[in-house]
């Protein structure tokens, strides 16, 4: 998929121009309206400020949690607003609606490189929607499209996908274009070999993504909740593990399709169990025959780790999505930072490595190894829509290059 960047729009194109410019500011945040994580806002940094230089009205448009169509205070975009502000390092104009008339005054006031934050587009339930008449009122305001939002790009909403029905040109921002970047090139030119480590809880969650990369990979190392599913397909038992009966057949299938193809699909050869989901349980590591009847496996033990870390070695590219355990447990968190140290490793020697968004991306900026990865996916859903070969369609609505 080759599409129009903003690297392709010069100041001549832009200068005086109003650009709508789809973000992804769905950023954590605390009760007091504290952002805990501003990733998501730096990462749009360099469109914004690549428009901002360029002499372009910059119109931002995001949503922010899952409001239903309904307006809720608590999910106003001003902390946002505010945050932005200090990284940009000019004011950022706040609007309280992200559409009529009050909006369209505000935007008419715009300077050349002032920038506007549109209020929570998912305050409209047409937003959701995708809905034809409300994507028009959103690009009345606009001359042409940015679509910088990765970490919603597998979303075809009004602002992601309809906007560009009526915005012309509607290219990509320079983070959606790094994110297509690293994520595509690792499944369809990686330099090998290429490894994905697929973790998180439950095989359900990730069966598209694992056929996927049984397809792409040379190996596939598979940790977290899911292991125990494929144990007990293999005849083991597996205690009060989480078990998804129901994948037990596809568990088989995925081995079988594995040996197939000549993947090495890697399970973990120990775990630690514990008695009790809870973070003070007690922990036990016992290879993968002797999980004992009242235990449940919350991650994997250090053999495991050893095994894991051997078969990365000689890897030219690395993907990993998923925690191996239960890592918001300090006890069972040694599974988890142990691969995110191997990563980072690995890395130094000129190995690619990718994190995909969600608790891994999460676990790795716990162990403060987020710099030394090759590229840290914004997107969870995204991005592991992308790895599984989705077409994710607010990339596939912008113009072709
Ligand atoms: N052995 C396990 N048993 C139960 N839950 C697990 C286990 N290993 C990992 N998890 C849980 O999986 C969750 C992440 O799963 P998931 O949402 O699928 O991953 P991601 O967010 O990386 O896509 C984490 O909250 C973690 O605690
Ligand atoms: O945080 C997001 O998704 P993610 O947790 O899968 O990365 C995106 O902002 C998309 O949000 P949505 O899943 O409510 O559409």
């Amino acid at each position: 998929m080759s599409k129009k960047s903003l690297a392709n729009l010069s100041a001549a194109d832009v200068s005086g121009k109003r650009a709508l410019v789809r973000v992804d500011f769905n950023v954590p945040m605390d009760d007091q309206g504290n952002i805990t994580d501003d990733t998501r806002i730096r990462a749009a940094l360099p469109t914004m400020k690549d428009l901002t230089q360029k002499g372009a009205k910059v119109i931002l448009a995001s949503h922010f949690g899952r409001p239903k169509g309904e307006v809720k205070d608590k999910l106003r975009l001003t902390p946002v607003a505010k945050r932005l502000s200090e990284l940009l390092g000019q004011e950022v104009v706040k609007t309280d609606d992200c559409i009529g008339d009050d909006v369209a005054a505000k935007v008419a006031a715009l300077q050349n490189g002032q920038v506007l934050l549109l209020e929570n587009v998912r305050f409209y339930a047409e937003e959701e929607k995708n809905d034809p008449e409300f994507a028009k009122k959103l690009a009345a305001n606009a001359d042409f499209y940015v679509n910088d939002a990765f970490g919603t790009a597998h979303r075809a909403h009004a602002s992601t996908e309809g906007v560009t029905k009526f915005l012309k040109p509607s290219v990509a921002g320079y983070l959606v274009e790094k994110e297509l970047q690293y994520l595509q090139s690792a499944i369809e030119a990686p330099k090998r070999p290429l490894a994905a480590i697929i973790g998180g809880s439950k095989v359900s969650s990730k069966i598209g993504v694992i056929e996927t990369l049984l397809e792409k990979c040379d190996k596939l190392i598979i940790g977290g909740g899911m292991i125990f599913t494929f144990y007990k397909a293999r005849g083991l038992s597996v205690g009060k593990s989480l078990v998804e009966e129901d994948k037990l057949e596809l568990a088989k299938a995925l081995e079988a399709k594995a040996k197939e193809r000549g993947v090495a699909l890697l399970l973990p050869t120990d775990i630690v169990s514990a008695d009790k989901f809870a973070p003070d349980a007690n922990a036990t590591t016992v290879s993968i025959e002797n999980i004992p009847a009242d235990g449940m496996g919350l991650d994997i033990g250090p053999d495991s780790v050893k095994v894991f870390q051997a078969a990365l070695a000689d890897c030219k590219t690395v993907i990993w999505n998923g925690p191996m355990g239960v890592f918001e447990f300090d006890k069972f968190a040694a599974g988890t930072e142990a691969i995110a140290h191997t990563l980072a490793e690995i890395g130094k020697t000129g190995t690619t490595t990718i994190i995909g968004g969600g608790d891994s991306v999460a676990a790795v900026e716990k162990v403060g190894l987020a710099d030394q990865m090759s590229h840290i996916s914004t997107g969870g859903g995204a991005s592991l829509e992308l790895l599984e070969g989705k077409v994710l369609p607010g990339i596939a609505a912008l113009d072709e290059a």
